[in-house]
């Protein structure tokens, strides 16, 4: 199958590789280093198993996607608008489009942008960018898939690749999960610049963790969201099964670029203000978040 990936990072490279490696044609749309070292050396693929690298097709023109049958939507939440327009002018007017980012509303906004039904991807997957040209897997990689017409045989497709891959049945739930999850630990790995597995070590963390899920449950429930019973132990247990991850925003704030608190703990705090809820942890880490984004705009201001 053509397949293209839209924002070559590093969920994008990493699923990108995947597909490649099962024989789609995949290609993958990016910024101009990864897109070079891609087209001098290939997409190197690093897990647990080892190293391997894949030839795929990368571009940084938007017009590379123009005969995919199938893009795997999978920038930033804060560029969801930007990049779906772009995409609006080339898209073939039978290409399926699937959106793998975290926070619940990049499905949504993206066909709106696009004027056509976008399937909603949950993402299980600890995936980073050591540099150009090379992505790297911490863990996880399962995908639940949105319902619609085409989700039972995209789930074939990607199962057929080796991917782990189900159709989920409460997809908003699903979503809101995940979102909790990522309240929990993005900001507090950007912070620090921890991995999980370090951060849980620290005295009184687990608490935080717990608070900050705790306040998510309360928002999640006044609009409606039915989260799983065991949503707490999920939550923790990511400190063990990506320990030596740092969060995507982690990786969004070494590189100095901004991260997508606003998505996350931001919209937790903005739905909590509308249901008359405390969120106070969400909020402090939404504020610290900011004050660090704001640090790395005024980087001429020396320290004295
Ligand atoms: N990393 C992870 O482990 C996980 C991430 N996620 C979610 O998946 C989504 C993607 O995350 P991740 O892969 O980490 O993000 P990355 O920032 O690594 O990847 C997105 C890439 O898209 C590029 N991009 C943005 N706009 C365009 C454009 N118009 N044309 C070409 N390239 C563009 C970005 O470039 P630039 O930075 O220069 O704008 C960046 O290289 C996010 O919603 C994230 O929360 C979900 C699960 C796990
Ligand atoms: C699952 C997790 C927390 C993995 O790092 C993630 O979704 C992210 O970093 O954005």
């Amino acid at each position: 199958m053509q397949i293209a990936i839209m924002g070559a990072g590093a969920v994008g490279s990493y699923y990108g590789a995947l597909l490649a490696r099962a024989g789609h044609a995949v290609t993958l749309i990016g910024r101009a280093a990864h897109v070079e070292a891609i087209q001098s050396n290939g997409l190197t693929l690093e897990t647990s198993s080892g190293r391997e690298t894949l030839r795929v097709t990368a571009s940084q023109e938007i017009d590379a996607l123009k005969d995919a049958e199938l893009v795997l939507f999978c920038v930033k939440s804060t560029d969801t608008e930007t990049a779906g327009a772009l995409m609006a002018s080339v898209l073939s007017d039978t290409a399926v489009v699937l959106s793998l980012q975290n926070g619940v509303d990049n499905a949504d906004r993206l066909a709106e942008v696009l004027d056509r039904e976008v399937v909603p991807v949950v993402v299980y997957a600890a995936v980073a960018m050591p540099g150009p040209g090379h992505v790297r897997h911490h863990g996880g990689g399962e995908l639940a898939l949105g319902a619609s017409t085409v989700s039972a045989s995209l789930v074939r497709l990607f199962q057929d690749a080796g991917m782990a891959a189900t159709t989920a049945d409460d997809v908003t739930g699903m979503l809101w999960t995940k979102l909790v999850i990522n309240c929990a630990w993005n900001a507090v790995s950007a912070i620090t610049r921890q991995p999980y597995g370090a951060l849980m070590a620290i005295d009184g963390l687990r608490e935080m963790v717990m608070t900050v899920t705790g306040e998510c449950r309360a928002v999640a429930q006044a609009c409606g969201v039915v989260l799983p019973e065991d949503l707490e132990h999920s939550t923790l247990m990511i400190a063990e099964t990506m320990a030596g991850q740092r969060s995507s925003m982690a990786q969004d704030l070494a590189r100095k670029r901004q991260g997508e608190i606003e998505h996350l703990n931001g919209f937790i705090v903005r739905k909590a203000k509308v249901h008359d809820i405390d969120v106070p942890v969400n909020h402090s880490l939404l504020v610290l978040v900011r004050a660090l984004e704001q640090g790395h705009r005024n980087v001429d201001i020396a320290c004295r």
